[in-house]
């Protein structure tokens, strides 16, 4: 359990039954799994929802990269309740689950996120459990450690790993996205990775502060940008590359895009500013705060059979 005044957060056993009564309550819609443990052994679980055909886009959430940045999980969680509880009734809803596949990892690193509550009183953890910790969001394997962007200092909060996928944890995540390559196609087209905070929606490449680079033409940065502005005026985040904040190499956005094509997104949620603080939110804000990202959530769905559209190309 969490610390006074955060009770509604979700430790690992009550985000596992949470998944657990989500599947059981709704059967031939919504389907748990594992795609892996973790480095001590967690479930890195899988939710699928979908009453689409098979062979219909694929959309990808993950959560809680970073331990103590535990309002993701909830924002995971509350994908995996709005899209199950509301088929049938909420008309947004049950178009795209009639008509999509809504896949959601709830929590990438669940070692690090008991860990950061463990004790009674948050750590500021941000790392994986594996040895000093690894930024698993500085351990993907595209540009892995090219541009002064991670570590090389295993003590470091952004120290990179030794070597791209050396964290148990981003490698099962790798291993599932590709498997979803099927007769050679990538069923998955977007995907957003929650973080907390600042309030942004960023997109690749942020291992160079160019627009565009190998791999990323001026179109597929047009279309990021479009996509990105769009959802940004339905939740009030700040839209930009993420190289504009700073330079990160390893991160999960250039290597969904450079490796797969996937438009994958960082979405920054609340709170705007805060120091450490910031990322300890009190439990009275989950509704608030992930359901703020629903409309956001609905846009990238709508894309999600040809992004590109939202500039106007085709696909
Ligand atoms: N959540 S955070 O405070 O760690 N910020 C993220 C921001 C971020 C996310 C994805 C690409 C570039 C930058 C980080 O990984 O540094
Ligand atoms: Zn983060």
């Amino acid at each position: 359990a969490f610390p006074n005044g955060y009770q509604d957060y979700h430790d690992f056993a009550e985000l596992t039954s949470a998944l657990q009564r989500a599947a059981d309550d709704h059967p031939g819609l919504a389907a748990l799994s594992t795609i892996g443990t973790s480095v001590e052994g967690r479930n890195l679980w899988l939710m699928s929802i979908t009453r689409a055909p098979a062979g219909s886009p694929e959309v990808l959430f993950t959560c809680q990269q970073h331990a103590r940045e535990h309002l993701t999980r909830e924002m995971c969680l509350r994908i995996v309740n709005r899209f199950t509880d509301g088929y049938g009734s909420d008309p947004a809803v049950t178009r795209l689950v009639d008509s999509r596949i809504i896949r959601v990892i709830p929590s990438v690193n669940p070692d690090g996120a008991e860990y950061d509550h463990a004790t009674g009183s948050f750590r500021g953890w941000r790392k994986n459990r594996q040895g000093q910790g690894t930024d698993l969001n500085r351990n993907w394997g595209h540009q892995w450690g090219c541009c002064g962007g991670s570590s090389s200092s295993p003590s470091s909060d952004t120290y990179r790993g030794t070597g791209a996928f050396s964290a148990i944890e981003t490698q099962r995540v790798r291993n599932y996205v590709a498997s979803r390559v099927v007769g050679g196609e990538q069923r998955i087209t977007a995907h957003i990775d929650f973080h907390t905070y600042s309030e942004l929606i960023l997109w690749p490449y942020g291992y160079t502060y160019s627009d565009t680079g190998p791999g990323l033409s001026a179109q597929d940065a047009a279309a990021f940008r479009a996509l990105g502005t769009q959802m940004a005026q339905t939740n009030g985040y700040t839209p930009q590359q993420s190289s504009d904040l700073y330079i990160t190499d390893g991160s999960i956005n250039d290597w969904m895009w450079a490796a797969h094509g996937i438009y994958s997104y960082t979405f920054e949620m609340y709170p705007r500013s805060g120091g450490l603080n910031g990322f300890y939110p009190i439990d009275d804000v989950i509704g608030r705060e992930t359901a703020r990202n629903d409309a956001a959530v609905d846009l990238l769905l709508s894309y999600a059979d040809c992004v590109p559209r939202v500039i106007g190309a085709s696909c």
